[in-house]
C-alpha cells in the first residue's frame, strides 16, 4: 500500500518547519546577509508547502484533526513571519525569543498533526489487542504461553533455566571475548562521542582541551561503562535467559561465572576511578561513579523490572557522559552540557522504543514492563515520534545557548528528517503487516521488525551526527 500523498506532504512540512527553527536558533539570529536570505527563501518555500498540505487535507477529506492542524498553521504562519520580519527591523518582543517560540509552536502543531494522520490511517495494531499487562504480577504461565504463541524457539524449563548446553568457553580467546561482551562495547562509541561533545562545548568557556584530559576521560569512561554493563549482565542473567535477544550472553550461559563477573566489574570501576582522579578531576570522577550507579542500580534494579517509565527515567544514565566531558575540561557543569544531556534524555525513548516494539514478546516473557508490552505498540509508536519531536526542539534550543551554527543546524535537520521518515515508514510496514512487533517469524512481522530496527539505527545516526557536528564546530572551526 503506497503511503498517501498527504502523509508525505505532512512529513516534509514537519521537516521544513524544523529547518527554519534550527536555522533560526543557531544562525539566523546573528547571521550574515547570505544566511538571513537563505532563512527567508526557506520560509517562503515552507509557507507554500504548508498551504499545499492544507489544501490536500481538505480535498482528501482527511480526518478532522488533520484538517484543523494544517489549517491552523496556515493561519499562524503569516503572523510568525511578520514577527520575524519585525525582528529584522529591531522590533524584538520578549528579547527576540517570540519568533523562535512561534516557530517551535508551528513545528509542534505539525508534528502532532502528522502523528494523528499516521494513527488514523495506520489504525491500531492488532497486537494491541493482546496486551500483556506486565506491570502487575504476571504469572509465568501467561508469559510462557506468549512465548509459545510467538512460536518461540527458545524453550525455557519450569525453573526458567536456559536449555542445558555445554556453554563454558574453552579457549583463552573465547574467555576474553566473553569478558569483552560483558562491557557492552557496541554502546561505547556513541557514549564516548557524547563525552567528547561535552568537552567540545566546554572549550567555549576558554578552557583548554589537552590530550591527557581527553584520553584519561575517555579511558576512565570506557572502563566505567564496561563495569556498569557487567553489573547489568549479572543482575539480569535470569531474565536474559528468557529473551531470544539476550539468551546467549556470557553470564546467562555461564561462560562467565557470577563471582568472576562481579570481580571484573569491581576491578573496572576501581581502575576507572583511579584514572579519573589521577589525571582528570574530582567532579568528573564523581559524575562517572554516579553514572555507574544510575545505570547498574537505579535503572537495572529499580526501574527496568518495575515501571513503564524505566526508559524515560533510565535515559539519564546515558546522558551523564555529556556532563562528565564538560566537567573534565572546566571542573564545573555548564548550561550547554545540561542542555546536551537533556537532548540525550529525550532521545533515549525514541531510540529504544523501536527495539522494544521489535522484541515485545521477548520483554513480556522476561516480565519487563516495557511500554509496547504494557501499553501496546500503537502507544509506543506515537511516543517515538513525540519524543523525537521534543529531542529536535531541545537540540535546536542547544543552539541558542552556544555558538553552534550552520553545520549543526543542517545536521540536526537532515538526520532528524531521516529519523522522522524511518518512523513514518515503520507505520507503512505496520499497516502492511496488519500486526506489529511480534517475535513470530511471519514474513510480514519480519518486515515490521526490520522497519523498527531501521528506525532504531536512524536514532543512533541522528545522535552521532549532531554530536559530530558539535565536535567539528567547537574543535575544528
Ligand atoms: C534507558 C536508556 C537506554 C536503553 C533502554 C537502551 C537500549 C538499548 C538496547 C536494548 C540496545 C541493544 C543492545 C544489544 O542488543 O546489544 C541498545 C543498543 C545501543 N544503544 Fe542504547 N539504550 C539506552 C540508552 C542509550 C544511550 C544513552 C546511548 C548513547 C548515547 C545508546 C547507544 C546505543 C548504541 C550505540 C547501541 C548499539 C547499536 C548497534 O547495535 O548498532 N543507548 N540500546
Ligand atoms: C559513564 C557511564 C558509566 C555511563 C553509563 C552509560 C550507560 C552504560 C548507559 C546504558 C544505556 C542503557 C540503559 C542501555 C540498555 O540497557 P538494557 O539493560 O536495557 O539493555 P539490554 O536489554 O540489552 O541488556
Amino acid at each position: 500500500m503506497d503511503r498517501p500523498r498527504l502523509t508525505t506532504l505532512l512529513t516534509w512540512a514537519v521537516v521544513g518547519t524544523y529547518l527554519l527553527v534550527a536555522l533560526g536558533a543557531t544562525a539566523a539570529a546573528d547571521a550574515g546577509p547570505a544566511l538571513a536570505a537563505a532563512h527567508h527563501v526557506a520560509a517562503v518555500l515552507v509557507g507554500l508547502l504548508l498551504v499545499a498540505t492544507a489544501v490536500v487535507a481538505r480535498r482528501a477529506a482527511a480526518a478532522r484533526g488533520v484538517r484543523i492542524g494544517t489549517a491552523a498553521v496556515v493561519v499562524a504562519y503569516p503572523v510568525q513571519a511578520g514577527i520575524g520580519l519585525a525582528g529584522r527591523s529591531g522590533v524584538r518582543p520578549f528579547g527576540g525569543r517570540l519568533h523562535l517560540l512561534g516557530g517551535i509552536a508551528v513545528f509542534a502543531v505539525l508534528l502532532a498533526t502528522l502523528i494523528h494522520r499516521l494513527e488514523t490511517t495506520a489504525g491500531a495494531s492488532v497486537a494491541d489487542d493482546e496486551l500483556i499487562d506486565a506491570e502487575s504480577p504476571t504469572d509465568r504461565s501467561a508469559t510462557a504461553s506468549a512465548a509459545d504463541s510467538a512460536g518461540d524457539a527458545l524453550a525455557v524449563d519450569s525453573a526458567g533455566d536456559a536449555p542445558a548446553s555445554d556453554s563454558r568457553s574453552t579457549t583463552l580467546g573465547d574467555r576474553l571475548r566473553a569478558y569483552l561482551e560483558l562491557t557492552k562495547p557496541r554502546l561505547m562509541w556513541l557514549l564516548c562521542l557524547l563525552a567528547l561533545a561535552g568537552m567540545g562545548l566546554a572549550t567555549a568557556t576558554g578552557a583548554a582541551l589537552d590530550g591527557v584530559t581527553v584520553v584519561a576521560t575517555l579511558g576512565g569512561g570506557v572502563l566505567a561503562i564496561g563495569a556498569a554493563g557487567t553489573f547489568n549482565h549479572v543482575y539480569e542473567r535470569d531474565r536474559d535467559r528468557r529473551m531470544r535477544r539476550t539468551a546467549d550472553r556470557p553470564v546467562a550461559t555461564d561462560r562467565v561465572g557470577v563471582r568472576r563477573a562481579v570481580a571484573f566489574g569491581v576491578l573496572l570501576v576501581a581502575v576507572s576511578m583511579a584514572i579519573l582522579l589521577a589525571f582528570v578531576n574530582v567532579l568528573a570522577t564523581v559524575l562517572t561513579a554516579l553514572a555507574v550507579v544510575y545505570y547498574a542500580y537505579v535503572y537495572t534494579v529499580l526501574l527496568k523490572p518495575t515501571t513503564r517509565w524505566n526508559t524515560v527515567i533510565g535515559g539519564g544514565s546515558g546522558a551523564l557522559p555529556a556532563l562528565i566531558g564538560y566537567a573534565a575540561v572546566t571542573g564545573t557543569v555548564g548550561l550547554p552540557a545540561v542542555l546536551l544531556a537533556v537532548v540525550v534524555c529525550c532521545w533515549t525513548p525514541a531510540h529504544f522504543y523501536n527495539l522494544a516494539i521489535a522484541h515485545r514478546e521477548d520483554y513480556a516473557r522476561a516480565d519487563y514492563p516495557m511500554l509496547p508490552v504494557v501499553a501496546g505498540v500503537s502507544t509506543a509508536r506515537r511516543r517515538i515520534l513525540a519524543w523525537l519531536g521534543i529531542t529536535l526542539v531541545a537540540a535546536a534550543l542547544l543552539g541558542t545557548v552556544t555558538d553552534l551554527g550552520l553545520l549543526y543546524a543542517l545536521a540536526t535537520t537532515a538526520l532528524g528528517a531521516v529519523f522522522v521518515r524511518s518512523v513514518v515508514r515503520q507505520y507503512d510496514a505496520d499497516r502492511r503487516a496488519g500486526d506489529v512487533g511480534t517475535d513470530a517469524d511471519a514474513p510480514a512481522a519480519n518486515d515490521a521488525r526490520a522497519a523498527a530496527y531501521r528506525s532504531f539505527h536512524a536514532s543512533n545516526a541522528y545522535l552521532g551526527a549532531i554530536l559530530g557536528a558539535i565536535l567539528l564546530e567547537t574543535l575544528a572551526f
